[in-house]
């Protein structure tokens, strides 16, 4: 087991959502691609547990956008996680994929959560003023920060889960960006780590 999250650090109600969450998952990929067949085994651990702990990176937050959120991940779990910590945390999931949008609507409707969708590019949605922008498997650092850059306030945070070439990234995207940088180490997977970015501009 990880020394992370796991279904005894949420509340009762959080996990009868998050496996309510986890029924509709599996049911919409067998017709649309939502996490790969070769993580289906695991979703738990490597889906809903990895997104759950980015909620930790963050406090008093009114607006949470999350980037590219395909099948819910991170912003589906992070708006369950929400539900019950504050009933004024809104959720805000951009995908420009119709049918992905249509299941993340579904589960929404479904928990009654406080969330909504655009289907949408990132880049040509209005400006956002976000308290937090998330982003999960989306894309290189640079282009995460030029996104961000776009629909966070100037007090938010980016919190962005990268895999195991994340010091690469944050070298090579200084070239172009500069931003303070807060790395903390993942708790599902050991090479991972979700970095906690303020102050995003331009070189
Ligand atoms: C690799 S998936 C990752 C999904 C999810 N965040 C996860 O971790 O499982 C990337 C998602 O971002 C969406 N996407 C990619 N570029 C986008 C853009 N420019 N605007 C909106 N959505 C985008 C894709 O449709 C896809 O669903």
């Amino acid at each position: 087991m990880s020394m992370g999250m796991d279904a005894s650090t949420v509340s009762r109600e959080t996990l009868d959502a998050l496996r309510a969450y986890h029924e509709l998952l599996l049911k919409w990929n067998s017709r649309i691609n939502l996490v790969s067949k070769s993580s289906i085994d695991d979703v738990w651990q490597r889906h809903i547990w990895d997104s759950a702990q980015i909620v930790d990176c963050a406090e008093d937050v009114k607006t949470w956008v999350d980037l590219g959120s395909g099948g819910g991940l991170p912003g589906l779990v992070v708006a369950i996680m929400a539900k019950v910590a504050d009933p004024n945390w809104k959720t805000i999931l951009v995908e420009s994929d119709q049918r992905k949008a249509a299941f993340l609507r579904t589960v929404i409707r479904e928990l009654s959560l406080n969330a909504r969708v655009i289907v949408d590019r990132i880049e040509t949605v209005a400006p956002l003023r976000a308290d937090v922008v998330s982003a999960r498997a989306l894309a290189d650092l640079s282009v995460l920060l030029s996104f961000a850059h776009r629909h966070l306030s100037p007090q938010g945070t980016a919190l962005f889960m990268k895999g195991q070439s994340w010091e690469k990234e944050v070298s090579s995207a200084q070239e172009t960006w500069s931003f303070d940088l807060k790395a903390h180490k993942s708790k599902t997977s050991p090479t991972a780590a979700i970095l906690e970015i303020k102050e995003i501009q331009r070189v």
